[in-house]
């Protein structure tokens, strides 16, 4: 879309169409299929570590899969060049050296499972790359482990069965501690942690929990009582940890919180290695705070096992991250994934989306009309600013929901509608917001509560700047105003500046801005028919009789530069701009 006005050929940026993609697509939907029949090229999808086949199925049948494990961080480099999609599971190393060395091919990340601390986020967000994960179809797996390891922990298990191997018959050795009646403290009460919560409800164990996040509701429906971290630390017997790693969690198990637990406290881990400060658990071992440990998860994995404060210790039981490793589990996270991975890759958002605005598949659906305008109304507004550039952005929602309209999604495309228009950067729903703030730009909006049943009644951005390119796009305020609605699932744009305007946001457009008298219409439109350019549809709205009015008429073709000279020279025609391609 571009805008000419009277006085001055501007070269907008380049057209626009809607509805668009929420993440750049590799294809469009249309050619995915037909890429599947054998027809385009298909996106490659590089998968780093072993996927279900399922997932691996559901792949194959819309891209090339290069399934290529244990790469060399030097191979992954070269791979991703060459890929769309990398699914990895938690051994690789998403750094910020992969993005830099994909070039911009790489579109979406898949981590098949739920814990991303082994992806770079803020390189990916950078790169506008986006990550998806596959949160919930591992959970009951890694519970089930949490609750292997409890039981296997209060009773020896591993220790006995080494000791049989070894030709032993020590009964006295090995006698354990019961379960039942004892204090669970678990530490994280999310998925993990609410699952392993209702199993150890069931052998007979008082459950509690430590979560700064999570909700009294939650905790009480399921018999579990939410504590401080100190107070878990004082009554836990056994502690099951299940936050994930990030700058906050990292060694929180450390020499003082050991300092607090009760004198024989177990604890077991299958969250990640990097909540616990190895040589802290070491010594509270030695100081036999700590009576024993079950460990799934290393900071390093696999740890370097020589000299390893931990592995090796009779009361200490590993096994090798196997927490998410059931058949079912892996079969499970592979389609979670591959469903995630495809969407992306058709521009679609997904509901695993990590480092996007999170919006439900429920929210996704009604706002699904919206998109299309937000973005829409995003690239008519910055089209209309002159060179003087802008520095505000002010989005206004008027919805019967009021600021219970969910507005994450619409705020994003809005940002990248305006930001593909002036950067050469790929915009899209991952970056835009960090964008925007890189360019100084402020963003603010307002949810006005309106009547009606549509999840929307209008929306409207407008942007602070001096000048525009056509000078009935500034309102009162004197900032850029453009407003709209959907009507029928169309987009339309309904306002420009202080006119009312009825415009469907589809193929070309010319705004002209006149003085109402009579004959201005029927002479725009043979100036049109001069140039064989057909009219598809005409709105004329004024502020008062013999005052201003502007006229919105839809085009078949692209005006040329000598046609709008035409037309500016038609007397009463003040400013014209065209939206090519709307
Ligand atoms: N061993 C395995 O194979 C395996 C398998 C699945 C998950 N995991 C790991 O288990 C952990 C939990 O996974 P999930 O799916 O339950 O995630 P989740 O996001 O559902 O739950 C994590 C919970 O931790 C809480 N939390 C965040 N910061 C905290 C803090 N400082 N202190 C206490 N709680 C905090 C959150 O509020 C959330 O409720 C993750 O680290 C994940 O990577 C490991
Ligand atoms: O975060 C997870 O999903 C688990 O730790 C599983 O990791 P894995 O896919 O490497 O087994």
């Amino acid at each position: 879309m571009h805008l000419q006005s009277k006085t001055q050929l501007c070269a907008g940026p380049k057209a626009f169409r809607a509805p668009a993609p929420l993440i750049r697509p590799f294809r469009t939907a249309r050619n995915m299929a037909s890429a599947a029949a054998g027809g385009a090229a298909k996106p490659t999808v590089l998968v780093a570590e072993k996927l279900g086949g399922a997932g691996l199925e559901m792949l194959e049948k819309v891209a090339n899969v290069d399934c290529a494990y244990s790469m060399t961080p030097e191979e992954l480099y070269a791979k991703v060049a060459q890929s769309d999609a990398l699914i990895v599971r938690s051994a690789t190393k998403v750094t910020r050296q992969v993005f830099e060395a994909a070039k911009g091919r790489l579109k979406v990340v898949g981590r098949a499972g739920v814990g991303v601390d082994n992806v770079d986020l803020a390189a990916a967000t950078e790169y506008g790359c986006l990550v998806v994960n596959a949160p919930t179809a591992n959970t009951v797996a890694a519970a089930e482990h949490g609750i292997a390891l409890l039981c296997t922990l209060s009773r020896n298990v591993s220790q006995a069965d080494a000791s049989m191997k070894a030709g032993k018959w020590e009964r006295n050795k090995y006698v354990g501690v019961s379960l039942v009646d004892k204090t669970l403290a678990i530490m994280g009460f999310g998925k993990v942690g609410g699952e392993v919560a209702r199993r150890a409800r069931g052998l007979g164990m008082i459950v509690t929990a430590y979560d700064p996040y999570a909700s009294e509701e939650k905790a009480r429906a399921q018999g579990v009582r939410l504590v401080s971290f100190d107070e878990a630390l004082q009554i836990g017997d056994f502690f099951s940890l299940h936050m994930p790693l990030t700058p906050g969690t990292k060694k929180m198990f450390n020499d003082a919180a050991f300092a607090k637990m009760k004198k024989g406290a177990r604890i077991i881990n299958v969250a990640r290695g990097g909540v616990i400060d190895d040589d802290a658990l070491a010594r509270a071992l030695d100081a036999g705070i700590v009576a024993s440990a079950a460990l799934d998860v290393f900071e390093e994995e696999p740890p370097a096992f020589e000299g390893h404060p931990l592995i090796g210790r009779p009361n200490v039981i590993c096994t090798p991250h196997l927490g998410a490793s059931t058949t079912e589990a892996q079969e499970g996270v592979s389609t979670e994934v591959a469903e995630a991975v495809i969407d992306a890759l058709q521009g679609k958002l997904s509901s695993t989306a990590v480092n996007a605005p999170l919006v439900s598949a429920e929210v996704l659906r009604e706002l699904a009309p919206y998109v299309a305008l937000s973005e829409g109304l995003g690239k008519a507004a910055v089209t209309l600013v002159s060179d003087q550039g802008f520095s505000d952005i002010s989005i206004c929602y008027s919805s019967p929901r009021g600021d219970d309209l969910d507005t994450r999604l619409l705020r994003a495309m809005v940002i990248k509608g305006i930001l593909e228009q002036i950067t050469t950067s790929n915009v899209n729903l991952v970056n835009a917001d960090l964008l925007a703030k890189n360019r100084g730009l402020r963003i603010s909006e307002v949810t006005i509560r309106t009547d009606g049943s549509d999840v929307l009644s209008s929306l409207s951005v407008a942007l602070g700047t001096g000048k525009a390119v056509f000078s009935a796009a500034v309102d009162k305020t004197g900032r850029i105003y453009v407003e709209g609605g959907v009507k029928n699932g169309t987009p339309y744009l309904t306002k420009v500046g202080g006119f009312d305007v009825e415009l469907a946001m589809q193929g070309s457009v010319l705004l002209c801005r006149q003085r109402d008298q009579p004959g201005i219409v029927g002479n725009v439109g043979m100036a049109l028919a001069k140039s064989n350019i057909n009219i598809s549809f005409m709105t004329v709205c004024r502020t008062s009789r013999n005052e201003e009015a502007i006229m919105a008429i839809g085009i078949d073709d692209e005006p040329t530069g000598q046609t709008l000279i035409d037309i500016k020279d038609v007397k009463g025609v003040v400013e014209v701009a065209v939206f090519k391609d709307y």
